[in-house]
């Protein structure tokens, strides 16, 4: 039987953002239901990420404000609009920030994970039609983020931006394959498609960054070694894979740089580096810490707007190749149901991601958990909101 939401407008609870750097404000807000193509989500389980941080600091150049924040989200979907026919009410479900129409250039290129079907108007906070779903109660248009908006208890995204799972996948869990973990692990499993016997630098080990190191250990690398200011993080590289952990504030000689220090430990430097910091400075290391002739140093850290990276050329001409990548060139629609499966065998570390768990209401201090070197992932449930 249909809900009895179907058609109607929703109140629920969510967390606005009304302007940079100030706190959320968990409110009641009003959800329309989903138009032609769009799908309504009951989010069961959300995590915030750092770009979500980033974001909110007012460092990103697509920021808008007010905006319903969150990308990590898994729930259920509660209605969809006219012509949708890839999910169903009652399916459990992912919001992918990376949609995939299978129509577009990109998704036919073969080459990429992009999708320009619903990009720009996703990054102007608005769905595909240029309005909103989101209204406070003074009936303020409140805008979308990364297409997904999962800080809020219902969402509305594009059909193209959410993907059925085994409803047997723990929603909990299943969130964080929203981003985090995809992203890191895709990266050194497509992006780099690191090989058996490779060398591996990940500088921040976040949940990025350990996604990186068990994507890369996944395939065999020979040495994984990881690069984090905080020493909470290396008892976690050990256990996704690292074979050494260094701190550059307290672990290299005087005067030695940790792209010497990394060159030394090699035997001329590493066959794929990764930022996972978003710091251009550490971006630059990333690259010169590569093996001449072949070294690949992969871009996944997401840096402030007015920033730019820097290298000599003769980096390049030498034979090092800097690459880019997002939600690790994972295809959401296409790939998510393997990455499940491979959760689901063991072979996927998820849950250990889960660091700290906290109801909605909470979500601002789940955010201040993000800069505490102990939390990986901080997972909000919706069911203690109140
Ligand atoms: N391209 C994409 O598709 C995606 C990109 N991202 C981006 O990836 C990055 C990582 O995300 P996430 O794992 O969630 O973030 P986290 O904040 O959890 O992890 C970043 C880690 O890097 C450490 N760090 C910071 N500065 C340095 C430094 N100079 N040298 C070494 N380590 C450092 C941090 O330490 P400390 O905690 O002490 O600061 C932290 O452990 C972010 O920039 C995020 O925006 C995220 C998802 C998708
Ligand atoms: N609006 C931001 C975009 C930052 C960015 O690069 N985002 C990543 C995902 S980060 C997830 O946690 C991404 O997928 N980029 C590709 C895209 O199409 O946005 C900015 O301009 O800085
Ligand atoms: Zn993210
Ligand atoms: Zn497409």
């Amino acid at each position: 039987m249909p809900a009895a939401t179907v058609g109607k407008p929703i109140q629920c609870i969510a967390a606005i953002a009304y302007d940079a750097k100030k706190s959320l404000s968990v409110e009641e807000i009003t959800v329309e239901p989903p138009k032609a193509h769009e799908v309504r989500i009951k989010i069961e389980y959300t995590a915030v990420c750092h770009t979500d941080a980033y974001t909110l600091s007012g460092s990103d150049p697509e920021g808008l404000f007010p905006c319903i924040l969150g990308h990590e989200g898994a729930g259920v979907v509660e209605s969809v609009g006219d012509d949708v026919t890839t999910v169903k009410p009652g399916d459990h479900v992912i919001a992918l920030y990376t949609a995939e129409c299978g129509k577009c250039k990109f998704c036919t290129s073969g080459k990429t994970n992009l999708c320009s079907a619903v990009r720009a108007t996703q990054g102007k906070g608005v769905m595909p039609d240029g309005t909103t779903r989101f209204h406070n109660a003074r009936g303020e248009d409140i805008y979308h983020f990364m297409g997904c908006s999962t800080f809020s208890e219902y969402t509305v995204v594009a059909d193209v931006s959410v993907v059925a799972i085994d409803s047997k996948a723990p929603l909990d869990a299943a969130c964080l394959l929203g981003c985090g973990v995809t992203t890191g692990y895709g990266a050194a499993v497509k992006t780099a498609n690191v090989q058996k016997g490779d060398t591996v630098a990940v500088f921040g080990c976040g949940t990025v960054g350990l996604s990186v190191i068990q994507g890369a250990k996944s395939r065999g690398a020979s040495r994984i070694i990881a690069i984090d200011i905080n020493d909470k993080k290396n008892q976690y590289c050990s256990e996704f894979g690292a074979t050494d952990f260094i701190n550059p504030k307290e672990d290299l000689a005087k005067d030695q740089t940790i792209v010497e220090k990394l060159i030394e430990m090699t035997d001329g430097g590493l066959d794929f580096t990764f930022d996972c910091t978003g710091n251009t400075s550490i971006m630059r290391d990333a690259l010169e810490a590569c093996h001449k002739g072949w070294g690949q140093s992969i871009i996944i850290g997401v840096a402030a707007a007015g920033e730019e990276i820097s290298t000599r050329p003769f980096q390049l001409v030498t034979g090092r190749v800097w690459k880019g990548s997002a939600f690790g060139g994972i295809k959401g629609r296409s790939e998510m149901g393997g990455l499940i499966k491979n959760y689901q065998s063991g072979a996927l570390k998820v849950e250990e991601f889960i660091t700290h768990r906290r109801p909605f209401k909470e979500i601002n201090q789940a955010f201040e958990d993000l800069h505490n070197g102990d939390c990986l992932r901080t997972v909000l449930n919706f069911d203690n909101h109140k």
